[in-house]
């Protein structure tokens, strides 16, 4: 089965109701969206409100959820994964909360959440299964820094990063991965389409080999990285390229041309 084409759209923290209302505008101005999975994610305190202006072919994701708890058996002999759907924990929210609010995504591991907030591989495996155990579906973040791809080390950090989540083995239907190259984030430097599509190919055999072909196969992987309406084209030709994430350009009213690129 073809997968489908999944263009996000990060808002990170940015906006406020006024240039909410003209994103909103934009995106609802849009032609239906066809062939296309559309997902934008707004700040937290905005998730109610962009979802209740956006049309329904515009689905929204938050940026951040709680994680499982992991409880030791008693003899230490298995581990259970508990979800948290409220308790004493400031500043968090639940996928529980997520769901209850209508939303279907969330985005997880992403790079500023791993580097800025220093949230661990572990950690991160961990939010996805909770959020994937309440039904949402999640946009899992990797990516290497420029030293690391300078080292060398690409394909190790990016493989160690999903293994985190291999070994917790969630339901892969759920999970669209973005290939996130910290060096391209908001620096205006993408990584060319071949450079992308090497990644991509590579995250795609891991997944074939770790997981099953038929994960592999049919596994979303998306790009991510100063993506504009002038590379998405280009872009979006790549044979495991199946979408993007999209910062900054998500915030411009040619975020819609990224959205058809294939089209
Ligand atoms: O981090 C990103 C999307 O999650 C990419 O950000 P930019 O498109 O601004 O580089």
């Amino acid at each position: 089965m073809p997968r489908q084409f999944f263009v996000g759209g990060n808002w990170k923290m940015n906006g406020d109701k006024a240039s909410i209302d003209g994103i909103v505008n934009f995106l609802n101005a849009g032609a239906p969206y066809k062939d296309v999975e559309v997902v934008v994610s707004p700040p937290s305190p905005y998730l109610a409100y962009a979802k209740d202006k956006l049309k329904p072919d515009v689905l929204v994701a938050a940026q951040n959820c709680y994680k499982v708890r992991t409880e030791r058996g008693e003899v230490g002999e298995y581990s259970l994964c508990v979800e948290v759907s409220k308790g004493a924990f400031t500043g968090e929210q639940s996928p529980a909360m997520l769901k209850d609010l209508g939303l279907k995504w969330v985005i997880i591991g992403h790079s500023e959440r791993r580097h800025v907030f220093g949230e661990s591989d572990e950690l991160t495996a961990d939010k996805t299964l909770h959020a994937i155990q309440e039904g949402l579906g999640v946009i899992f973040c990797i990516g290497e820094k420029l030293e690391e791809r300078e080292a060398g080390k690409t394909k190790e950090v990016n493989f160690r990063q999903l293994a985190a989540l291999v070994a917790k083995n969630p339901d892969w239907s759920k999970i669209v991965v973005a290939y996130e190259p910290v060096w391209a984030i908001g620096t205006g430097k993408t990584a060319s389409p071949e450079q992308a599509q090497e990644v991509h190919e590579w995250v795609r055999e891991f997944l074939n080999e770790k997981v099953s072909k038929e994960v592999g196969g049919a596994t979303r992987i998306i790009y991510g990285g100063s993506v504009t309406p002038d590379n998405c084209v280009e872009l979006g030709k790549k044979g495991d390229i199946d979408g993007f994430l999209v910062g900054g350009a998500s915030l411009k009213p040619d975020f819609v041309k990224i959205i058809n690129a294939r089209n």
